[in-house]
């Protein structure tokens, strides 16, 4: 029955992909069951599996939920199957004895996870609540754009808690997995059972939490199991793209008690964090495929042009790496335009230096001629540098380039103005509050 289903999902996707992309990554895998809205794919390798996760993961969910109804996630392993790695123990009679986690990706952990200025905040909450000690803050909110590190933040805590407090009942699952066993539960007459299992855990996490937003009963539900988890002190963690008071459609009782604990932001990356997470990131892909070597300012370049989010820069190396070992040679500046031209077109910054120098203007409420002109008055001075900050940011205008378009500046001004605002930002709460709320209206 199985086997049908999925030789029937890789027949569309050879047709859909093209023989090349089909031999390589969709005919070695075997769908080994489906439970609980996973399905489980046997893969030759973690890095065959990473492949497919990153870039088919959404077209086989589809596929496959012809045949599953509340497929949310596939899960890939290696060799022979292997048992959940979290789950969360109950005593009550005729309930389903065992409450298992979503699966945990093994390689979202503390180590894994690069840690800048724009994620430091994020970082040491999840390390706080990790070490398991006296619940300070509950629950702890991580918000942030798409592809940040909520999840592999997340994941990180329950792989921390697993290690050293093998004792506690640790429960990771996304809302949406969330609103699909609550719905089974209503279905099968199972909801004092589900309650249960749910009052039982130790540690509750939910991720993308905006997903129950508007979903009337099951908001209700978490409302519930929220208060009694906060009661009993237990650590609630919970994840979403915005923040509580800016998720459409979730309710406002739910909304103020997810403000009560602490609330942190995970900022969009800068250029610094970037380039760590590459540097990490290719270190984990060669234990994998063995050593690649990787030519001068190659990963300059990356960290520079794709700055949306870190899930495409992580699948833009990969593919450089998968390329570059098929081929033998080493990952070269050319390569990366010729393998990665989808991406960097894609990723092309929109955003003018004029756009931004009449955003800031507007924003400071200064004129846009003194903001060009020679006034040195730290009123117009302070907005003129976060101009240059944001144009040094968000376009790919070399420093002379922004020098010409601020009144015909000096490249050494431009990077000076640069430097006091990357500087100013961690100590000027006004200020870095400023140009984030500059950055995404720039962005949207
Ligand atoms: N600081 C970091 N260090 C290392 N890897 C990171 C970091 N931030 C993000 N990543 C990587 O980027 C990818 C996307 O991260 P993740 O899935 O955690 O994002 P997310 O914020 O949960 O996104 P979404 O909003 O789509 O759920 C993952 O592979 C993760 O390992």
């Amino acid at each position: 029955m199985i086997a049908q289903q999925w030789s029937k999902v890789s027949k569309e996707l050879r047709q859909e992909l093209g023989e090349s992309s089909y031999k390589s990554w969709i005919e070695p895998l075997e769908l080994v069951g489906v439970e609980n809205g996973v399905a489980r794919l046997n893969a030759p390798s973690r890095f065959v599996g990473d492949w497919v996760k990153r870039n088919y993961h959404d077209k086989i969910v589809a596929r496959l939920r012809n045949d599953h109804a509340g497929l949310t996630q596939l899960e890939f392993f290696v060799g022979p199957a292997a048992a959940p790695v979290v789950k969360a123990r109950v005593q009550t009679q005729e309930a389903p004895s065992v409450l298992e986690s979503a699966p945990l990706e093994g390689r979202y952990t503390f180590d894994n996870f690069v840690v800048g200025k724009p994620n430091e905040l994020a970082h040491a909450a999840a390390k706080r609540v990790a070490e398991a000690g006296p619940v300070t803050f509950n629950p702890l909110f991580l918000y942030g754009g798409v592809g940040l590190g909520k999840t592999h933040l997340m994941h990180a805590i329950a792989h921390e808690l697993q290690q050293s407090r093998p004792d506690l009942q640790v429960l990771y699952l996304s809302a949406e997995q969330f609103m699909y066993r609550f719905v089974q539960a209503l279905r099968d007459r199972q909801i004092m059972d589900f309650k249960n299992l749910f009052r039982s855990v130790d540690v509750l996490m939910v991720d993308d939490v905006q997903f129950i937003a508007g979903k009337d009963s099951t908001q209700e539900e978490f409302f519930h199991t929220f208060n009694a988890l906060v009661d009993q002190n237990k650590q609630i963690i919970i994840s979403a793209d915005r923040a509580p008071g800016e998720i459409k459609d979730l309710e406002a009782r739910i909304t103020s008690r997810m403000q009560c604990g602490l609330v942190v932001d995970l900022h969009p990356t800068d250029y610094e964090l970037r380039l760590g997470i590459l540097h990490r990131k290719a270190a984990i892909f060669a234990e994998t495929l063995g050593p690649v070597n990787v030519g001068d300012g190659v990963f300059e370049f990356l960290a520079h042009r794709i700055t949306t989010n870190v899930r495409v820069l992580e699948g833009a190396l990969q593919r450089l790496f998968a390329f570059s070992n098929l081929i033998g040679q080493e990952i070269t500046l050319d390569m990366v335009q010729d393998c990665l031209s989808d991406i960097l077109r894609s990723s092309e910054r929109r955003v003018t230096v004029e756009e931004i120098q009449r955003k800031v203007s507007e924003h400071f409420n200064i004129r846009l001629s003194d903001m060009l002109g020679p006034k040195r008055a730290r009123n117009v001075a302070r907005p003129r540098q976060i101009a240059m900050y944001l144009a040094k940011e968000l376009t790919s205008r070399s420093l002379p380039e922004i020098g010409r378009r601020f009144g015909g500046r000096d490249h050494t001004t431009i990077l000076y103005g640069v430097r006091k605002v990357e500087e100013m930002r961690s100590t000027d709460v006004q200020l870095a509050e400023d140009v984030d709320l500059l950055r995404r209206l720039l962005q949207s």
